[in-house]
């Protein structure tokens, strides 16, 4: 488990994490979100005693990581910054880190193993791509089998297998009860492993919530139904939290009503039409992306962002609908 008390850190006048409070519990994977200059390293750094905050603190498995006596067993990191020594091999570099915390051999083969480095463990570290260099370091990372593990931007530079290596594992660190604390810029690639969601921006939390509430938060689901039978279905689907919105209709097509109702799925709308004998033209279900998401959170806390763009996984037709005809309740 890692908690953040109050975590600020100040550079010169600049504040650049302000107040997080926030706690990573084990068993799942955390996403460390936010765009890019939000303050994640600087507060990955504080977490790993790596900067001293200006106020707060944190601590990691009960304490501060400062005070655990074979840190490497209590919490497995990787930053973004590499420091190995480019003359080592990948094998040697692991074994110098082994030998502080009286870790054995066969550990470093497994952790060189699960990295997939096996054929380039003795080789030159200055030789390494930017992938395995990433890989190394997450090897490095879990080499104390630590319960929990916290990795900076671990995809950057990886190829698509480096990636889905990254995604699986993890998975699978969860899935063992570990607690994984991982950052992104990239909303996209938390989507498909992160099952909870810190984001930052301007060194201030926006939001500590699930996947789903971020996305329910965002606008949510709907469905979108075009049915020449509108006030008929809608007198149907009378429930607290349903939300039925029509558009006005188009001239070029007076029998097709089109609908956005939230708060049901597809299937217990086209259920309840089928019952009712109502025509239905069209039945969607719509969702905003956490890509969206992140972006309407985020909008107040970048710099620069380039004419916003909205890519909602179905054909966006939001915009165009009108007139409330009620919320049933
Ligand atoms: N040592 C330092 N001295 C002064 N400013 C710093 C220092 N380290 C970081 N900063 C500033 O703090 C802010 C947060 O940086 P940080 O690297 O923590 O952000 P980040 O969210 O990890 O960004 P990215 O996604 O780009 O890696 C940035 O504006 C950065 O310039």
């Amino acid at each position: 488990m890692i908690t953040a008390h109050g975590l600020t850190k100040r550079y010169g006048d600049r504040t650049v994490v302000q107040d997080l409070h926030f706690t990573v519990r084990p068993g799942t994977v955390t996403g460390f979100l936010g765009p890019n200059g939000a303050g994640k390293s600087t507060t990955m750094r504080m977490l790993l005693g790596l900067d001293t905050p200006t106020q707060g603190r944190s601590t990691v498995n009960g304490r501060s990581y400062a005070t655990h006596p074979a840190p490497l067993t209590q919490v497995g990191a990787l930053l973004e910054a590499r420091s190995v020594h480019p003359g080592r091999s990948a094998f040697n570099h692991l074994m110098a880190l082994a030998h502080t915390h009286g870790i054995p051999r066969r550990r470093v083969e497994e952790v060189i193993d699960l990295a997939g480095l096996t054929d380039a463990a003795h080789r030159r570290v200055k030789g390494f791509s930017l992938g395995m260099g990433q890989r190394l370091g997450v090897a490095a990372a879990l080499l104390g089998d630590p319960a929990t593990v916290i990795l900076d931007e671990p995809v950057n530079g990886l190829d698509p297998e480096g990636v889905l290596w990254i995604r699986t594992l993890l998975t699978s660190l969860a899935a063992e009860g570990r607690t994984v604390l991982v950052s992104s810029h990239l909303m996209s690639e938390m989507a498909l492993t992160a099952d909870h969601l810190i984001v930052i921006g301007r060194g201030r939390l926006l939001a500590d919530t699930t996947v789903a509430e971020l996305i329910r938060s965002a606008g949510g689901a709907s469905v979108r139904v075009v049915t020449p039978q509108p006030e008929e279905l809608r007198a149907h689907l009378t429930a607290p939290d349903v939300t039925v919105t029509v558009a006005p209709t188009p001239a070029s097509a007076p029998e097709a009503h089109e609908l956005r109702i939230r708060g049901v799925d597809a299937a217990h709308i086209g259920r309840t039409a089928a019952t009712h004998a109502i025509t239905l033209h069209e039945l969607t279900p719509q969702t905003v992306s956490l890509e969206q998401a992140f972006m309407d959170l985020t909008q107040e806390s970048v710099d620069h962002r380039p004419q916003r763009q909205h890519q909602p996984t179905a054909p966006a037709t939001g915009a165009d609908i009108g007139a409330d005809i009620g919320a049933a309740a």
